[in-house]
């Protein structure tokens, strides 16, 4: 465990509570995750990753329960008590976003992709595309900037997602299956960059995963059973790190 990784909270969840059509698919989840940790949700199809990740994030409102943001402020932010639009706002400002597919807008290029981050929060065009360009060329996609979504490789898109989440200076991070569509190399590849985003940046990374080897890359993986959390384990990052 780093030091970074002990002490405050940057996100906590009380006694997550989300039920669809009468079957739980969150059973009562609690956690706590911390600026330096990486944690992998883990489980069998159905057991409610996803559904616990978009609670986190506040895309999904749970039906009981509370999670709270932790910010460098005196008073934690109450992401479940926050309205539609206050939560979108949320969002755009305070967490980034690695799925699998569909964030990225395929018409256009990657620097105008990360740039549209800041963009949408009211950063000029011109300040955001350097800060796009200074993002993308850390992931080592210098010179691609000017490519389109579909001209890119999975694991460079994937790079551009990583950019994009990180480029507004969010510190909880949110990926779901980050490396499904990837190769095992390209999978490994990835994983280490969206680790390194996290390591030592005061940042913290909740990933859904169903590939043990990107569970066992982050400092804490979780598994999930029906909507309850049935093992919580140091990863490789929490024990080597
Ligand atoms: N929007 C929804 N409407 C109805 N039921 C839903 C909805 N979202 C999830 N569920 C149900 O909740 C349960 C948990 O789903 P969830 O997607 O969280 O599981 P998961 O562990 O991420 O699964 P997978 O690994 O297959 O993606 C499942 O039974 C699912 O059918």
């Amino acid at each position: 465990m780093t030091a970074s990784m002990s002490g405050a909270p940057l996100l906590a969840a009380e006694n997550l509570v989300k039920t669809y059509d009468g079957a739980p698919a969150l059973a009562g989840v609690s956690l706590t995750v911390r600026p330096g940790e990486s944690l992998a949700v883990m489980g069998a199809s159905g057991s409610g990753k996803t559904t616990l990740l978009h609670c986190l994030a506040g895309i999904t409102s749970p039906d009981a329960g509370r999670v709270r943001l932790f910010r460098d402020t005196a008073l934690p932010i109450e992401v479940t008590a926050l309205n539609d639009d206050a939560r979108s706002a949320l969002r755009r400002r305070e967490f980034g976003f690695v799925f699998q597919q569909g964030l990225l807008i395929p018409e256009l290029t990657a620097g105008e992709n990360v740039a549209l981050a800041l963009m949408l929060d009211g950063t000029a065009r011109r300040e955001a595309e350097q800060a796009a360009a200074g993002a993308l060329a850390a992931l080592g996609l210098t010179g691609m900037e000017e490519r389109r979504i579909g001209e890119l490789s999975g694991g460079q898109a994937q790079r551009v997602a990583i950019a994009r989440a990180q480029v507004t200076g969010a510190r909880m991070l949110f990926a779901d299956e980050p490396t499904g569509a990837l190769d095992s190399r390209t999978s490994a590849e990835v994983m280490g960059q969206l680790l390194q985003t996290v390591q030592g940046t005061g940042r913290a990374l909740v990933v859904v995963t169903h590939d043990s080897d990107v569970a066992r890359w982050c400092s804490r993986i979780i598994t999930l059973a029906d909507g309850v959390v049935v093992a919580d384990t140091a990863g490789a990052a929490g024990i080597r790190r």
